[in-house]
């Protein structure tokens, strides 16, 4: 009995502390801050004079010079490490040299190196490289642009960083003076945690109607390493046995291992307990409590991605960390989008990576948007600025604008993002209608620190988790919605276009707890 007193108190204690923290506020919606100061790598920008709109755009920024040219020294660093790749071993035969794989079919995804993302991440040296390190290195080398038919390629750039145009003069003066901006906070988190399964290889080439039969075994098959997790330690505790104390710690453990978070786990065990303690209860009881507390958590922030005709475009702008799968989906909405009668125009922000780049223009072919690409090296701000003005003259419906993937914690990466925000502003202060946050599911927790600081500069409005059929580590969706106000969107549960889910929190908690029908 003191056994069963002692699991109550610390079970409740633990469940006020949770409630507390998400009544006081800290889902970080709330505190949610403004852009930060200007990022510096194209100081030395000299813009044509036919192009004034971006040039005071981009002229504004670099008024706010005074940071170090931070991102061009990375750059530099990036451009200075030999392309050899170390998981050549790894790849498939036919991959090529960025490690994608050659496709014919259209509906099949460009495969990258689909080992574990945040190794990838550890290897993209961009991010890695202290900025002190880099001074003297030659600037990188602009790879020769590929321009694939049906592209609409804005005018050419300069060969380095270097010859990059300066601001025009005047031009800025007939500008609003830019706001004295907060400079965001360094967060000093830790390195994403090593994904526990890598994502899978194979490309399905599937209809693209997300709501065809098949709908939920598409979304169960997808899920099922976190619902076998879940469901096969539900049997195992549950097989012949009372509810009580020891079962219902081993039931918070595996929950919690689960990725679900203290707060989910503790309303799960509390809405279990009741009326049941000391009774007999089967796995498939246990099972309907965790989908309906797991819906009921998810629901509030189910949202479908909308796009607003009175935005002319509507622009979304895709962030996250690298290899979260960012491009990747850019491709699959582009898809979807074109399929309900929408133009789409797409701009390859993702200025760091070539194979970013002829990724974006790939997609663009296959769904007959224009993309907007400058070569490697180039301001993605610019870059961004220049794809809106021409989305506008086009009537484009949606403007969808990749960027290069950054690690949280590297702040003139981050600051280059918000800098993106601001001169798309200027040519549309409601812009971007969408900022939306791509997490990749097999980081497990650290999903929570990358919710938290691109909240902090791109003012996240809504979230895409990719890759919930690589990993056991789905709960974490439930530990995100605990925490942040920020709307759910699409789930990726595969390779292909049909594998982004638009989310529904009833299916997804169904499919993960292991309930094998939709009803
Ligand atoms: N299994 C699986 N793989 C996915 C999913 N979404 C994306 N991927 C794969 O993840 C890999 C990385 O995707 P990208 O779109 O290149 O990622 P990114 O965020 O643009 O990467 P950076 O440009 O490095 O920032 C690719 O191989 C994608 O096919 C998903 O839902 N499931």
């Amino acid at each position: 009995m003191s056994e069963k007193k002692g699991f109550f108190s610390r079970l409740f204690g633990a469940r006020d502390a949770a409630d507390d923290e998400v009544k006081s506020g800290q889902k970080t919606s709330e505190g949610r801050q403004g852009v930060t100061d200007r990022d510096a790598h194209d100081v030395d920008a000299e813009r044509p004079d036919d192009d004034k709109e971006k040039a005071a755009a981009t002229a504004v920024e670099d008024s706010e010079a005074g940071a170090a040219v931070t991102l061009r020294e990375g750059l530099e660093a990036e451009a200075a490490v030999p392309v050899q790749r170390e998981d050549a071993d790894n790849l498939a035969p036919n991959a090529n040299v960025d490690g994608y794989l050659e496709i014919d079919d259209e509906n099949a995804m460009p495969v990258a190196d689909t080992g574990p993302a945040v190794p990838d991440v550890e290897a993209r040296h961009l991010n890695d490289v202290p900025v002190t390190e880099t001074e003297g290195d030659v600037a990188p080398e602009i790879k020769e642009r590929r321009t694939a038919p049906g592209d609409t390629v804005a005018e050419e750039q300069p060969a380095s960083i270097s010859d990059m145009p300066e601001p025009v003069d005047g031009i800025a003066d007939d500008l609003p003076a830019p706001e004295a901006e907060p400079r965001s906070p360094v967060i000093d988190y830790p390195e994403p945690d090593v994904p526990d399964t890598p994502a899978p290889r194979s490309a399905q080439p599937t209809p693209t109607s997300a709501k065809k039969p098949g709908f939920f075994s598409r979304l169960r098959d997808g899920m099922s390493k976190s619902s076998e997790k879940l469901s096969g330690g539900v049997s195992a505790i549950f097989t012949k046995r009372k509810l009580d104390d020891e079962t219902l710690e081993e039931l918070e453990d595996l929950l919690i291992s689960a990725d679900l978070g203290l707060p989910a786990t503790t309303r799960i065990i509390k809405a279990l307990s009741e009326g049941r303690y000391d009774k007999n209860v089967s796995p498939e009881e246990v099972r309907d409590v965790l989908a309906s507390e797991v819906a009921r958590t998810l629901e509030p922030l189910q949202r479908p991605l909308e796009v607003k005709a009175g935005n002319a475009p509507h622009v979304i702008l895709m962030t996250g960390v690298n290899g979260a799968g960012k491009t990747t989906t850019i491709g699959k909405l582009a898809r979807k989008f074109a399929d309900d009668g929408k133009s789409v125009m797409l701009a390859a922000g993702d200025t760091f990576r070539a194979a970013a780049i002829e990724q974006l223009q790939v997609w663009g072919e296959r769904t007959g948007a224009p993309v907007i690409t400058r070569p490697v090296g180039s301001d993605a701000a610019g870059l961004a600025f220049d794809a809106l003005k021409e989305a506008k003259e086009k009537n484009i419906d949606v403007l969808m604008i990749d960027t290069a993937g950054r690690l949280q914690n590297r702040r003139e990466l981050m600051d280059e993002l918000a800098k993106i925000v601001r001169v798309i502003k200027k040519l549309d202060e409601t812009a971007p209608h969408d900022a939306i946050l791509v997490l990749d599911a097999t980081v497990g927790q650290n999903a929570l620190s990358q919710a938290e600081a691109f909240s902090q500069t791109a003012n996240i409005t809504g979230l895409i988790m990719t890759k919930l059929d690589g990993t056991a580590r789905g709960g974490v969706l439930v530990a995100l919605a605990d925490k942040f106000d920020i709307p759910i969107h699409y789930i990726g549960v595969g390779e292909s276009v049909e594998d982004l889910q638009p989310f529904e929190a009833r299916r997804f908690a169904r499919a993960l707890a292991g309930i094998t029908t939709d009803q």
